[in-house]
């Protein structure tokens, strides 16, 4: 098995919620495996602990029982370390919306410490890799959702993570801008390092997904590869000859794969 990069066992986080304060298991006792060189797939319904996983995984929230380890460490108690060698796109946005695309980058590379020989570089690289180059100088506010969702993942690549984390990469956006983003997160995975992505899209899980987690209530129901997964389920009857070109190859032959923003 290729060396983890995530390492979850027996994960239970409570929170206290209601007039009463009534103790809520928001994960109860989930285990998952993020191996380095493949992107895992976390899919859930709302409210299953999707972004409470990701929040002790960046250590902004401790475990309450069970334990979780992230390219060796500990996520609270080495925090500062771990910020450095991991980098999370958020769900909501992240941008500085008064700022350009290229402040945007250079702001997060300071923060997180990238030598400044190598800022300049890198910014453009990233901002290469997004296609976001000739919008460079233009201020993020001013942005689409897809290239804002765009210029998060650039700040999130021009770190050049171990592990990249994304909470719903392509919530909202459009085709092209998802190819750009899967494409993308797919050289990750082939340059050695780990991908964990949550997505409410089975489609999104089923393309990208080298392994898929489904989780429930808190807890994992089942993992494996799309062909292991799909080997538990017995077929459902087909109502309707389906179709060998989906919509969105229809959808991309008439519209192009060239981004729009
Ligand atoms: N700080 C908190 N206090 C109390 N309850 C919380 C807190 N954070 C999350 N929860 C609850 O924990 C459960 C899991 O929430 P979480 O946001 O992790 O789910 P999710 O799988 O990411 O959902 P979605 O798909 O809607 O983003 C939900 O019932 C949520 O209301």
């Amino acid at each position: 098995m290729a060396v983890a990069a995530v390492e979850v066992d027996d994960l239970t986080v409570e929170f206290a919620r209601g007039r009463r304060r009534e103790p809520f298991r928001a994960l109860d006792a989930l285990d998952l495996h993020v191996p380095a060189g493949r992107i895992t797939c976390l899919l859930g319904p709302n409210g299953s602990g999707k972004t409470t996983l990701l929040n002790v995984l960046t250590g902004l929230l401790g475990a309450t029982a069970g334990r979780a380890s992230v390219l060796g460490l500990d996520p609270v108690g080495e925090r500062r370390a771990l910020l450095r060698r991991l980098a999370l796109v958020p769900q909501e946005t992240s941008v500085y919306p008064e700022l350009t695309a290229r402040e945007n980058l250079a702001f997060h590379a300071g923060y997180y410490g990238v030598p400044p020989r190598d800022r300049a570089r890198r910014i453009d690289d990233a901002l290469e890799l997004v296609q976001l180059t000739s919008r460079a100088d233009d201020r993020a506010g001013t942005f689409s959702g897809g290239m804002q969702r765009r210029l998060a993942l650039a700040k999130a690549l021009m770190m050049e993570p171990e592990l990249l984390l994304l909470d719903e990469p392509t919530l909202g956006v459009d085709v092209q801008s998802r190819e750009a983003i899967w494409a993308r997160i797919e050289d990750v995975a082939d340059s050695g390092r780990a991908v964990l992505l949550t997505t409410n899209y089975m489609e999104e899980a089923q393309r990208l997904g080298d392994r898929i987690t489904i989780i429930d209530r808190g807890a994992t129901v089942v993992g494996g590869t799309l062909a292991e997964l799909t080997a538990q389920v017995p077929e459902a009857p087909q109502r309707a000859e389906v179709p060998r070109v989906s919509l969105q190859d229809v959808f991309l032959h008439f519209t192009g794969r060239g981004l729009r923003d």
